[in-house]
């Protein structure tokens, strides 16, 4: 019988690109994350979920070597990257978005990027005779700040940008970079409702060249179920769910561990807020 969810299964037959085998990590006597193992294929769009508190950030850190792991593996395209720092995880094609560069504020939005694309075709940081002859270069640049709906901003200090366009910036520059694994971490924090679909429309655009691993930490639960093929849930540190959204949605451990603490924390806040 046909299958109508095989074409969204992540491709078994295909050897992982990145992988977290036992991955945790302790804070003193704490886990926050703890024997977490998931594998992560291409062309696949997995969100990580969990309450606050749960560990997504951390596994993040963990995944992208911004944190040392105190136990387990990372792997990438079956190489164990564990003790590699985060620049070199960077350069072998692991993105995220504020890891990257973090922005030089004084520069304008253009020429952050600029440095991105830059850095990408390895014309080096100081080589502005290369760069001025590199018009091209500069087309690249000006074509990510209008995917993020920045091209009104082009000229714009980084420091004097609104957090939401600041976040546009991010992705931008990680867009900038071309990274083989694409890791967002809630990319559409902080922006008006507005500024949402131009963010979601780019990842979306993103998953559907097939070619990328893309981890997305996310609280929205529509941004979640527009885009993610997959969905991880960490709970206490822990991996409590991971497979196909509808059934992950669906799963008792789910409501209970992660909808149930959302439905709370809404309820309190509109509360708040009446
Ligand atoms: N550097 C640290 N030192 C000590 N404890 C930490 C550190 N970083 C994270 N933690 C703890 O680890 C746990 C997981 O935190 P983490 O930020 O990864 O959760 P999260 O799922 O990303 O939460 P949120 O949705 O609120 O961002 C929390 O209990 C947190 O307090």
């Amino acid at each position: 019988m046909h299958d109508p969810t095989a074409q969204v299964r992540p491709p078994e037959a295909r050897a992982p690109v990145l992988e977290s085998r036992g991955l945790g990590i302790r804070f003193g006597g704490h886990a926050a994350v703890d024997d977490v193992s998931a594998a992560f294929h291409a062309g696949t769009l997995t969100a990580i979920v969990g309450p606050n508190g749960a560990g997504k950030t951390t596994y993040f850190n963990l995944l992208s070597g911004q944190l040392p792991a105190t136990a387990g593996r990372v792997l990438l395209h079956g190489d164990d990257i564990t003790r590699l720092d985060a620049a070199r995880r960077t350069a072998r094609g692991i993105g995220r978005a504020f890891q990257l560069t973090h922005l030089f504020p004084r520069l304008s939005v253009l020429e952050n990027v600029r440095l991105a694309v830059q850095s990408r075709h390895r014309a080096g940081f100081n080589m502005l005779a290369v760069w001025r002859s590199r018009a091209d270069l500069v087309e690249q640049a000006r074509q990510h700040v209008q995917q993020v709906g920045l091209a009104a901003r082009l000229d714009e200090q980084a420091a004097r940008l609104s957090h939401g366009d600041k976040r546009k910036l991010e992705v931008a520059i990680l867009m900038a970079l071309e990274p083989q694994v694409v890791m967002l971490d809630e990319p559409t924090a902080g922006m008006s409702v507005d500024e949402v679909p131009v963010i979601l429309d780019l990842i979306a655009r993103l998953k559907a060249q097939g070619d990328r691993t893309i981890l997305l930490v996310e609280h929205k639960m529509d941004v979640i179920r527009s885009l993610a093929d997959r969905i991880v849930v960490l709970h206490n540190g822990r991996l409590v769910a991971d497979g196909m959204p509808a059934e992950v949605m669906a799963s008792a451990v789910v409501q209970e561990a992660y909808l149930g603490v959302r439905r709370q924390r809404t309820a309190r806040r509109e509360v708040a807020h009446a």
